[in-house]
C-alpha cells in the first residue's frame, strides 16, 4: 500500500483562490487587508519564510507591509516598530518572525502587539481565547493541520490522535484545536518525557509529528492505514554538500500509512495560507 498524500501546496492554492474573492469584495469597499512582518536579523531560513507570505499576499491581493530590521537591533527599536504597526490602519495583522536574536526578550515582544492584530494566532492573548474558546486568531500550523484533514475527508470526531511535541507554535495549540466540540478528536500528548513513543503511535489513527529530529517516525511506529503528518523541518546537509530541508517522518512510513502530508508540501503551505486566512477574517471582522 502506498499512502495517499495529502497535498498541502494544491490544497493552500485552492484556499487563496477562495481568499482572493473574499479580499476582492474587501477591496471594492475600500478596506483592503494589510499583512506586515517584522524580521529581526539575517537568518536565511526566516528570510526565505517572509518573502513567501508577501509573495502569497501578492497572490490573493493582500498589501504586504515588511519591516525589517538588524540583527544589533535594541529591545526598543523593535518596540518602536511593533506600536507603530498597532497604530498604522492600512496594518489589518502582522507577524513578528520567529525565533528573535537570543539578545531580545520574545515573550515581552509578542505581548506589545495588539492581541486583535495577532495574525499567527501565537499572541498570549490569542493563546487564552483558543483555551477559553474565545473567538480570536488560530495558531496558522494546527489550523492548517485539521483544514488539510478535512479537505481530504479524513475523520476527526471519535478518533485517537497522537501529537508528538509540546512546542508553542504547534504540538500544544494542536492539542486544544482537537479537544474542541467541534473536533471531538482523543488526543495523546507525547514529547521527550514520553517512555514509550512507538507503543503511542501504533495505537494511533493520526499521527503528527512536530519535534525537529529528521525521521523520528519510522514505519514500525505507524500502525497500517493510518493518517501522518509531518511537520518538522531541519536543515541538513547531504553527502553532496548541498544542504536541504528534512522532516521528521522516515520515507518509508509513505508505504505503510494511509495518509501523509509529507514535508515539503504538506503543513508548511497550509500554515501559509492558513496566516492569509487569519488576515482576511480580521479583515471582515473589523
Ligand atoms: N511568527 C512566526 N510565525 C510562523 O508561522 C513561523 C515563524 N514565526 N517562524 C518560523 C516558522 C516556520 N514556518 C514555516 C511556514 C511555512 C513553511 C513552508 O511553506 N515550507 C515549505 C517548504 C519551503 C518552501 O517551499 O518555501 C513546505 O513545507 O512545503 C515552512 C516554515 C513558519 N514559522
Amino acid at each position: 500500500m502506498t499512502a495517499t498524500i495529502l497535498d498541502g501546496k494544491a490544497t493552500a492554492a485552492a484556499i487563496k483562490e477562495e481568499l482572493r474573492a473574499r479580499v476582492k469584495v474587501l477591496a471594492d469597499r475600500g478596506r483592503v487587508p494589510g499583512l506586515g512582518t517584522v524580521l529581526v536579523g539575517d537568518d536565511p531560513a526566516s528570510h526565505t519564510y517572509v518573502a513567501g507570505k508577501h509573495r502569497d499576499c501578492a497572490e490573493v491581493g493582500i498589501a504586504s507591509i515588511q519591516r525589517e530590521l538588524p540583527g544589533d537591533a535594541t529591545q526598543a527599536d523593535v518596540d518602536a516598530v511593533v506600536d507603530a504597526l498597532n497604530a498604522d490602519p492600512a496594518c489589518t495583522g502582522y507577524i513578528v518572525q520567529l525565533p528573535l536574536p537570543k539578545h531580545l526578550d520574545e515573550q515581552r515582544v509578542l505581548e506589545r502587539m495588539l492581541p486583535d492584530k495577532d495574525a499567527d494566532g501565537l499572541h498570549p492573548v490569542s493563546l487564552g481565547r483558543l483555551v477559553l474558546q474565545k473567538p480570536g486568531a488560530l495558531p496558522c500550523t494546527p489550523r492548517g493541520i485539521v483544514e488539510l484533514l478535512r479537505r481530504y475527508d479524513v475523520e476527526i470526531a471519535g478518533k485517537e490522535v497522537v501529537v508528538v511535541g509540546r512546542g508553542v507554535t504547534a504540538g500544544r495549540p494542536l492539542g486544544l484545536l482537537l479537544t474542541r466540540r467541534s473536533e471531538n478528536a482523543t488526543v495523546t500528548s507525547c514529547h521527550t518525557g514520553t517512555v514509550d513513543l512507538a507503543a503511542h503511535t501504533r495505537a494511533a489513527d493520526i499521527v503528527v509529528v512536530a519535534v525537529g529530529v529528521p525521521a523520528l517516525l519510522t514505519p514500525d511506529m505507524v500502525r497500517p492505514g493510518a493518517a501522518v503528518l509531518d511537520v518538522g523541518s531541519t536543515r541538513v546537509v547531504g553527502a553532496d554538500g548541498k544542504a536541504r530541508m528534512v522532516g521528521d517522518v522516515h520515507p518509508e512510513v509513505r508505504d505503510v500509512a494511509g495518509y501523509l502530508a509529507p514535508m515539503p508540501g504538506g503543513v508548511g503551505p497550509m500554515t501559509r495560507a492558513m496566516l492569509l486566512t487569519n488576515v482576511v477574517e480580521a479583515a471582515e471582522r473589523a
